[in-house]
């Protein structure tokens, strides 16, 4: 199994390119499934989750091509994937697919109303929380679903071949039920609204893509998404956002380090809570033509207390990394996860490198520290992995980050991109 091998110590100076964001390619390959034409989208990340939904799509019936690469791009950097499923030869998901990533469960949308029918097992991803999934099945049955749970799977059928137009109103706000309600209304017959809806950037670049495929959305990015439905959605040529969580990481990464660094290609409008924090930390962040400017020079770093809520609040997906960064402030900060019950699991690991960190409920109490010093870690999440990362950056000696699979769900090239800025940090494989 891969470990990154980091010797802490240096200070960031470069930049790095960021990526199309994982979080928002998934739902737009799975609007693939949609239509009979075909789906161009651009910046798509090559990462290990990209490539699973690849696979599950391929079940489906859905082919896939690479044809483009940016200028001077190496192998392994976003690149322009095209996705037809001009037939649909299977609406089941299967365990042995879905298991490994949460967001594969998402095919149930389409599929319903595409085919009037999709069998998808209940989903796995990182271990964070229960994750349950009675707001998808919730609101698919308010589109005019029958809905059964059987033997770990899902059946849905709709009643007349077709989704029918509805309101529904999320007693929670859900990403991945917005997505699926979203993507599943486009072609229900009549109008579908949305209230409580989730206004992550991600819902954008989707109801974005889709209206190029000729859906009817609007409200897009507040909490009531109206959608008109057609009978049928063609091709389109769509670009991903950049990576807001990758920008939110390399900045919180900058912060802690020292350095100035640019991060090419992110868009500030995507996470401006999170920067104004790192900016409260004591990092200089200023947007430039080509991306995020990030610079903090010998000052120390301030404790800022966080909760994390969803957008535009700070996103649960930065909360590990910015405790890393807080357990070396100078006093003491107070994190809140409330999105995911189980979130914490980066606690003992930088424990592990010396960071004083207790837990009371769904709140961390970090009480920063002058050092931290290398030692191995190992990470059962995604985030919670990168965060390591960042604390190995900035902690004396050698850190030795095991399980690497996790961050190549989410993280392109992570590695090169940190040590093109200056970071004592390689991947040994075996
Ligand atoms: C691939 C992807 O985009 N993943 C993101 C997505 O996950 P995901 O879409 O799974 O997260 P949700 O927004 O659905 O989850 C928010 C909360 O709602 C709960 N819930 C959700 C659905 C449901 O049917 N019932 C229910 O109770 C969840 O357990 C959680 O407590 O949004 C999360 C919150 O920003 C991010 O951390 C994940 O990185
Ligand atoms: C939790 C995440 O992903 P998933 O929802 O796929 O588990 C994440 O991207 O941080």
């Amino acid at each position: 199994m891969d470990r990154i091998r980091i010797v802490g110590g240096n200070k960031l100076a470069g930049s790095i390119p960021i990526s199309g964001a994982k979080n928002a390619a998934l739902p737009l390959m799975i609007a693939s499934l949609l239509t009979d034409d075909t789906l161009t989208l651009e910046n798509v990340p090559h990462l290990a989750d990209v490539e699973q939904l690849i696979r599950i799509l391929g079940n489906h019936g859905v082919d896939y091509s690479v044809n483009g690469r940016r200028e001077k791009q190496q192998e392994g950097y976003s690149r322009t994937v095209t996705f037809s499923a001009r037939n649909i030869v299977d609406t089941t998901a299967p365990y042995e697919l879905v298991s490994k990533m949460r967001a594969s469960f998402w095919v149930i949308g389409p599929l319903l109303a595409r085919m009037g029918e999709a069998k998808v097992s209940l989903p796995g991803g990182c271990a964070i929380g229960t994750r349950p999934v009675d707001l998808f099945l919730e609101g698919l049955q308010a589109l005019g679903a029958d809905i059964d749970v059987d033997t770990g799977y899902v059946i849905a059928k709709t009643r007349n071949g077709r989704l029918v137009g509805n309101r529904y109103v999320f007693p929670k706000v859900s990403v991945g039920a917005t997505h699926v309600l979203v993507m599943a209304a486009s072609l229900a017959k009549g109008e579908t609204v949305l209230e409580n809806a989730a206004r992550e950037p991600e819902i954008v670049n989707l109801a974005e893509c889709l209206n190029a495929m000729g859906a009817r959305i609007s409200g897009a990015g507040t909490e009531t998404i109206t959608i008109d439905g057609v009978e049928a959605l063609s091709g389109a040529r769509v670009r991903v956002i950049p990576d807001r969580i990758e920008t939110g990481t390399y900045a919180m990464a900058v912060a802690m380090t020292g350095g100035d660094v640019v991060l090419e290609g992110a868009r500030a409008d995507l996470l401006q809570t999170a920067l104004d924090v790192i900016s409260q930390t004591g990092a200089e962040i200023t947007q430039t033509n080509s991306g995020i400017r990030v610079r903090r020079n010998g000052a120390g770093i301030a404790p800022v207390d966080v909760t994390t809520a969803p957008f535009p609040a700070f996103p649960t997906d930065l909360q590990a990394q910015f405790m890393g960064l807080m357990t070396m402030a100078k006093g003491k900060s107070r994190i809140t996860e409330t999105i995911f019950e189980n979130r914490f699991m980066h606690v003992q690991e930088l424990a592990r490198l010396g960071a004083h960190i207790t837990l009371s409920g769904q709140t961390a109490i970090v009480d920063g520290v002058p050092k931290l010093k290398g030692a191995p870690v190992m990470a059962t999440d995604l985030r919670a992995s990168v965060s390591l990362v960042i604390a190995g950056l900035a902690a004396e000696g050698e850190t030795t980050v095991n399980r690497v699979y996790h961050l190549d769900r989410g993280f392109e090239r992570l590695e090169e991109k940190l040590s093109g800025c200056g970071a004592e940090i390689e991947r040994i494989s075996g």
